[in-house]
């Protein structure tokens, strides 16, 4: 039984790859540098195209009228979806497409400037915020074919202009016009959201207030993906494998296409809708739903002829709610699939210990579902500490899967003993604990151990 590790932090130092990725420059190459080439089982078109997902569009605006007929439909559809796949997209949405057409112009700029320029915006090592070309400093193989540009939005009134602020103190006074721009975009982002999550909570049959309430105040992540040609499109990714570790993405995807989504073991592309925005559920919404509704994975593939772009937006809680089912979800506690933790403690496991798209190597088979590990070895170890400063050892383990379709989501009533994922001799190797679960760090987690009933288990090291 393979050891799972937490991850220690990759920090850049001097063992930083020294590996630049230049999309001005490497987006004629014939050949692509070996860390962006993926292992040949995760490669793309590996088999003949699958038909493209159906990704039922629903009519928001007859969803708020109200008509008896039209809610009805609009919740048999998005509960459908979302116990199989965890994907949907609204149209009607209300977003003014003259603000998404000027979102999509303000990044064909700002990705068009040098390399150099953009780097005023570097990423720092464990933040999610600013410019990243590819992931260079950040892993060491199985690199993204992509350059990203994210941002924080808050809803909380005392933050109405952090997103325009942002722009200002990192980009300058050049870029007020993208950041004001941005910050509506989030605005009708985070509305839009809230939206959703009434449909979400009727489609659930519980009070649709209540989503809605919980993610007033949101705390998200605005993500703006770019992804330039590849003359071996078929050897990388512009995104791996992954769920995502969010509530709620609204994406927004120019008409290029490349969004593929992974149902009964087979990637079935999204047809881009400029109309429409595509909907998918995270694991963060997974767990409030009890693992009714799926966080399922998907990717981005990369094409030789033309760049595409996708704006995300990853809504997120307040950093200090604790993400806990409504009871009506819950028959009884014995029937919990996840404990209550917060989404900060998620956040920082994303940045500083778990690569959400890296996909296994080998597996480990538990009682139907396949846990994955990935040995990809990343740039440089450092001991994780945790927020409590101890060293930390140990992993919360969410157990779920659905061979059927391969996404994710709790199998109710798992009754079998949890792996254990002790820590035992301090083995050189790392591992990831790969997109299959979502795995905390007990101490940060501050967990009482839950009884292996709950299909979970906590190994302490
Ligand atoms: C919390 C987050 C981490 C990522 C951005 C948001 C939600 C999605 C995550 C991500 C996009 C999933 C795929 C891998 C990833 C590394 C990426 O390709 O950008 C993830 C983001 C991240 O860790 O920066
Ligand atoms: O670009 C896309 O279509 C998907 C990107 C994605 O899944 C992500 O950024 O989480
Ligand atoms: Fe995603």
């Amino acid at each position: 039984m393979p050891i799972i590790l937490p991850l220690p932090q990759v920090s850049p130092s001097k063992e930083t790859n020294p590996l630049i990725f230049d999309a001005s420059l490497l987006q004629n190459e014939s050949n692509i540098p070996s860390q962006f080439v993926w292992p040949d089982h995760e490669q793309p078109r590996r088999e003949a195209p699958s038909p493209p997902l159906h990704v039922p569009p629903i009519d928001l605006k007859a969803f708020f009228s109200g008509e008896p007929l039209a809610v009805s439909n609009a919740t048999r559809l998005v509960n459908s979806a979302c116990q199989e796949h965890g994907f949907f997209q609204v149209y009607n949405h209300g977003v003014d497409s003259k603000l998404i057409d000027e979102a999509h112009k303000f990044m064909n700029l700002f990705f068009g400037m040098p390399l150099l320029e953009k780097q005023k915006a570097q990423r720092k090592f464990g933040e999610y915020c600013g410019y990243a070309s590819s992931f260079t400093n950040r892993f060491s193989a199985k690199l993204p074919w992509k350059e990203t540009f994210s941002f924080r939005y808050s809803a909380d009134p005392k933050c109405s202009n952090l997103v325009q602020d942002y722009f200002f103190n990192v980009m300058g006074e050049d870029f007020s016009n993208f950041g004001r721009v941005c910050q509506e975009y989030c605005e009708a982002m985070s509305k839009l959201s809230l939206d959703i999550m009434e449909l979400l909570g009727t489609s659930l049959g519980i009070d649709r207030s209540h989503f809605r309430d919980f993610y007033e105040e949101n705390d998200s992540i605005m993500r703006l993906n770019y992804y330039p040609p590849c003359q071996k499109p078929n050897l990388t990714l512009g995104t791996g494998p992954h769920c995502d570790p969010t509530s709620l993405t609204i994406l927004h995807q120019d008409n290029v296409g490349g969004l593929e989504v992974f149902v009964d073991e087979k990637w079935h592309s999204v047809v881009p809708c400029s109309e429409a925005f595509v909907v998918n559920i995270g694991d963060t919404f997974m767990a409030l739903s009890n693992g009714l509704y799926k966080s399922c994975l998907h990717r981005a593939v990369v094409n030789s002829e033309t760049s595409r772009k996708s704006l995300a937006f990853f809504l997120s809680p307040r950093m200090d709610k604790v993400v806990r089912p409504p009871k009506a979800l819950v028959e009884d506690d014995s029937r919990r699939i996840y404990p209550d933790f917060m989404w900060s403690t998620l956040l920082e496991f994303t940045q500083k210990q778990y690569r959400a798209d890296a996909v296994a190597d080998t597996g480990i088979f538990l009682s139907g579902c396949t846990i994955k590990v990935d040995r990809t070895p990343i740039m440089s170890r450092s001991t994780h500490k945790n927020q409590a400063g101890a060293h930390s050892k140990s992993l919360y383990f969410f157990p779920y899967g659905n061979q059927r379709s391969g996404c994710t989501g709790p199998r109710r009533g798992l009754t079998r003993s949890a792996p254990d994922f002790r820590n035992r001799d301090g083995p050189e190797e790392v591992s990831m604990v790969t997109h299959a679960t979502v795995s905390f760090l007990r101490h940060s987690l501050r967990l009482a151990p839950l009884d292996e009933n709950l299909g979970s288990a906590i190994v302490d090291g």
